[in-house]
């Protein structure tokens, strides 16, 4: 098991990562001092692998739970759902002693982290990660969202979990294609802000495609602790956050556009990266080989590159309603080189013209 402290004062909280420890999060929220109901919110195809675990391991530890199922997938990452949840939570007779488990990926522990936000002006709530994508990123950082029709994350808080519990084992029942888009947001720590860690997953492509639990628990700890740092210096996102945005703004306006179904966030985001990468070099800040290599090790790691063919008025529009956008400029993520990452100010007619987008 290791440890990564996310530094915030009083919001302070571990990220705690094992092998075989699902059992332990009972136990784990008792040395909180966590008290009253527990609601665990997941999904059936994750409550059907890990619900049970987590439940007794809630209920030995004395808590009373409920257990509350939100449907699988981005397109229900909704007003409509959270509204579901938070019936669900009055029903269960949750008040402001009770706290929240987030049981699951990125979806759920967004979704569950903006109930626990909000549910009667914030109850605490603990993130139980199940993808390779939330166990690196979304759980970490406190970043709570609902997606909009019109734009991805629109409405949310940044609320921090109490703990974050990573069970490593879990990975093992995770499909193939949500596998490689957890690949995406690692590769881009190493492209956007850590390019030892880049090299590091450039020479162990056999072993992160056999999942080796070695190499995932390097990557995982590696990834938390470059989250934690960047968070602890800019929790809301006022300057050097917005380096984990790499590859999110084009990434972002491809899975709205998409309606969120037929890309799946990290698969969007790898496609973003490319992206940004081409419009780096083309305003002369990155090299092509770097480029090159950005594309390769994600192409090396089974992730399609080539972006859809999207039109043109529709990705303006969802551009400009991106969150790092001012007044018709968008803060976009470049790179000068791999792992040094910088601030460029463009309108979303520069960004379609560098990047060839848009038909
Ligand atoms: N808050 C943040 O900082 C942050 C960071 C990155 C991404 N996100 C968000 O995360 C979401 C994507 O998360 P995701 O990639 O985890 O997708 P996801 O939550 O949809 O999970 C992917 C699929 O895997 C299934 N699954 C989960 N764990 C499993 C397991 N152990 N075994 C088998 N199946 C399992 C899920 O049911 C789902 O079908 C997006 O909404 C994105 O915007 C948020
Ligand atoms: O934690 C962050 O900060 C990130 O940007 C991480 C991203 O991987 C993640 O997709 C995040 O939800 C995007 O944030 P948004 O503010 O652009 O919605
Ligand atoms: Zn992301």
């Amino acid at each position: 098991m290791s440890v990564v402290t996310v530094n915030l004062g009083e919001s302070s909280y571990d990220i705690r990562i094992g092998s075989g420890s699902l059992p332990a999060l009972g136990r784990s929220c008792a040395s909180l001092g966590l008290a009253g109901r527990a609601a665990v919110v997941t999904n059936p195809t994750v409550n059907a692998l890990y619900g049970d675990t987590v439940r007794r391991s809630l209920a030995d530890a004395g808590y009373p739970v409920t257990l509350i199922e939100m449907p699988d997938g981005e397109e229900f990452k909704n007003a409509a759902t959270l509204g579901s949840v938070y019936d669900a939570l009055i029903a269960a007779g949750m008040d402001r002693r009770s706290f929240i488990v987030a049981l699951g990926g990125g979806v759920v522990g967004d979704l569950a982290g903006f109930a626990a936000a909000t549910f009667m002006r914030g109850i605490p709530f603990v993130q139980v990660p199940t993808t390779l994508l939330a166990q690196v990123d979304s759980s970490v950082g406190g970043k709570t969202a609902i997606d909009h029709p019109q734009g991805k994350n629109l409405i949310g808080a940044f609320y921090q979990p109490r703990l974050v519990l990573i069970d490593v084992d879990t990975l093992a029942t995770l499909p193939q294609r949500e596998y490689r888009a957890g690949l995406a947001e690692v590769v881009k720590y190493g492209a956007a802000i850590d390019g030892p860690f880049f090299e590091y997953l450039e020479q162990n492509v056999d072993a992160l495609q056999a999942r080796e639990r070695e190499c995932l628990m390097r990557i995982i700890q590696r990834c938390c602790e470059l989250k934690a740092r960047v968070v602890e210096l800019d929790e809301k996102e006022a300057g050097p956050r917005e380096a984990l945005n790499y590859g999110h703004t084009l990434g972002h306006a491809l899975e709205t556009l998409a309606g969120y179904r037929s890309l799946v966030h990290g698969e969007a985001v790898a496609i973003g990266m490319v992206l940004a990468a081409r419009i780096c070099v083309r305003r002369g800040e990155c090299g092509d080989d770097d480029a090159a290599r950005i594309a390769a090790l994600l192409g090396s790691l089974g992730l399609s590159v080539a972006p859809p063919a999207v039109e043109r008025t529709r990705l303006l529009d969802a551009l400009l309603k991106d969150k790092k956008s001012r007044a018709g400029t968008i803060n976009f993520i470049c790179n000068q080189g791999i792992g040094n990452y910088t601030v460029a100010q463009l309108s979303p007619e520069e960004l379609l013209a560098l990047s060839g987008l848009g038909v």
